[in-house]
């Protein structure tokens, strides 16, 4: 059943009922009269669709309710209470992994709003595959990401989608992204470079934590807090080069990487940390009270009006939009113009675009955008997430040092650099990427809405019905995974034996197993690119630094406070303690 209040027909249906009215009932023509007539036809009629909206569809009529489903509900609210309360995904992880279930698990949400969880490989083929263009992201999400993420590939549908999604293939094929590596692996090595200088900085100005950043950016004691110069060590930090969040860092790196690599632009972020571009994804890609607000208001308003509310979220993504709309269409002119005179000789994923002439200069605009904001923000995610485990699993940090320092290069070789084939013979580095990816994916979750009335697994899914794909409950799902699906162990992707077939795909039993990237159509486009960027500044990272968490009690994950949106982090910050290492 379709999602929102139905304003359009409420009200014209209240205006003729109210016209109507006003014509039969009354001697003569009367403005408020009609206005009478109109107000309670209107209310009447909202509340005739509340109560179907939120008792009659989800507990009478929807031919989803003999599904199998989380037990407690709430008579109004459904599992609103432990959605809103967890972070994203992890109810779903555990519907996923204790609900007996042939693939598909109804719940209800806020006001009983029903969704439909699929939880099963041949479920998911049908989705993302087989039924793939049936299904589309629902209105009011595109609408509301496509002021940031702009109207590109992401948000499109159908023939559009195809057509977009032919056309930047070529850009994002491995032929292409191997001409990349060099690129990941210098601006990751100058990454790590600009973290070393900080830490030795600031240890050797013993510089006062409390100093405050400039306007709009985040202080500098929140971004990495200094650790105390020798003499001053205090017990937790003896030993240590110093401190420091490591979401920041990996924002602004792989802001750069997406820059220099996905447009031929270097974005300057590592070495500025109050660079424009930089500071707008911070403000609005922070987990914010009143987007969330915005969001529920996505019930009952529509989105035009929505997203013209005079409140500070919409006017801070107004902002947002102009300076990356502008960042972008700047970006396009100087390409086009080198293109002009012949000079495009350039590996980045806009050149490539751009030489293919399938794009006009405003679609290639909402692209990068796409890019930008897809680029970038998920990998720094992983990147934070891969820290957290290393941490939490010393034992696994240290062999995956340990085969760094063996097979590559070390970073302060500047004359070195890396082919793709140097990171392919790193087994343990790619296992420890891989279940990472598989552990915390990016990102937890997303949804499609049935475009059409169709079926999954001949269950009929009637139109307008929302459909939860959750990474992290597949990811995690012990019939596909085993019963440590639970446990963070690379090993599982090491081959254990000549030909192990398994290893590929971390020993599940399907390759609808790992969802991080979706599947299909509609899977992600950046994937190998993603891949190599992440196996690149993984590398780096922990050949050069041994990490530590500043906050013990943040090794257990039940109790670590989770906050996001389309990607997920600690909601304070990941804070590490960092030894710089010598010797590679
Ligand atoms: C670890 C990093 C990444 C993860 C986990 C990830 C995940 C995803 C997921 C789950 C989707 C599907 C979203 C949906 O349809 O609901 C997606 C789509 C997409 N991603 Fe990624 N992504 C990553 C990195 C990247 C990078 C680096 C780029 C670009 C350079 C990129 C570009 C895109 C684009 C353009 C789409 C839309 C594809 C389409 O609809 O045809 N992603 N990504």
């Amino acid at each position: 059943m379709e999602a929102g209040l139905p304003w359009k027909s409420i009200t014209l249906g209240s205006g003729i009922t109210a016209y109507s009215a006003v014509s039969s009932f009354s001697p003569r023509w009367s403005s408020t009269a009609f206005t009478g007539y109109f107000v309670s036809t209107w209310v009447l009629s909202f509340v005739a669709w509340a109560c179907w909206k939120v008792i009659l569809w989800p507990k009478v009529f929807s031919p989803l309710r003999g599904l199998p489903e989380p037990k407690n509900d709430s008579f109004f609210n459904g599992q609103w209470e432990k959605i809103r309360k967890l972070p994203n995904g992890v109810p779903m992880q555990q519907w996923i992994a204790t609900i007996p279930n042939d693939g598909l698990i109804r719940y209800l949400g806020l006001l009983n709003q029903e969704r439909l969880l699929i939880a099963s490989p041949k479920a998911l083929a049908e989705v993302l595959v087989t039924k793939n263009y049936d299904f589309q992201k629902p209105a009011l999400m595109r609408l509301g990401l496509a002021r940031i993420l702009g109207y590109g590939i992401l948000m499109t549908e159908g023939e559009e989608h195809k057509i977009q999604r032919r056309n930047l293939m070529p850009a994002f094929a491995f032929r292409h992204v191997k001409d990349l590596y060099p690129i990941f692996w210098s601006k990751a090595a100058e990454g790590v470079q600009a973290m070393t200088r900080q830490l030795l900085l600031d240890a050797a100005k013993d510089v006062d934590v409390s100093m405050t950043a400039p306007a709009g950016t985040t202080p500098v004691s929140e971004q990495q807090q200094p650790f105390q110069a020798n003499g001053n060590n205090s017990p937790e930090t003896e030993g240590w080069t110093g401190e420091l969040e490591v979401g920041v860092w990996a924002s602004r790196i792989t802001l750069d990487i997406i820059g220099i690599a996905g447009m031929g632009r270097d974005f300057g972020a590592i070495a500025d940390p109050t660079n424009p571009l930089f500071q707008t994804y911070n403000v609005i890609f922070k987990p914010s009270r009143q987007a969330q607000l915005l969001n529920l208001l996505g019930l009952f308003i529509p989105t035009w009006l929505l997203t013209r509310l005079p409140v500070q979220r919409n006017a801070d993504v107004k902002g947002a939009a102009q300076t990356i709309r502008s960042t972008c269409a700047e970006l396009i002119r100087e390409k086009k113009q080198k293109l002009a005179r012949k000079e495009l000789t350039d590996v980045d994923i806009l050149s490539v675009a751009l030489e293919s002439g399938g794009f006009s200069d405003d679609n290639l605009i909402d692209q990068l955008m796409t890019f930008l904001a897809a680029g970038h923000e998920t990998t720094a995610s992983s990147m934070t997430w891969a820290i957290y485990l290393l941490c939490r699993y010393p034992e696994i940090q240290t062999r995956l040092r340990q085969e760094v320092r063996e097979r590559l290069p070390s970073i302060d070789d500047a004359s070195a650099t890396i082919t793709s084939m140097d990171i392919d013979r790193m087994p343990y580095l790619n296992a420890v990427c891989s279940e990472v990816l598989r552990y915390f994916s990016p990102v937890p979750m997303t949804l499609r809405e049935a475009a059409v009335e169709t079926s999954i697994q001949g269950v009929k899914v009637p139109k307008g019905t929302r459909i939860i794909l959750a990474a992290s409950g597949t990811n995690r799902d012990p019939a596909l995974w085993g019963s440590d699906s639970n446990q963070f162990n690379p090993d599982r992707w090491l081959s254990k034996h000549d030909g192990d077939k398994n290893a590929a795909s971390g020993g599940a039993t399907s390759n609808y197993a790992l969802l991080t990237f979706l599947h299909g159509p509609r899977s992600c486009i950046g994937a190998s690119f993603a891949k190599a960027e992440f196996a690149c500044l993984l590398a780096t990272w922990i050949g050069k630094m041994k990490f530590e968490l500043k906050n013990p009690e943040d090794a257990d994950e039940d109790k670590l406070e989770i906050k996001g949106g389309v990607t997920q982090r600690p909601a304070k910050g990941m804070h590490v303690k960092v030894k710089v290492l010598d010797g590679w």
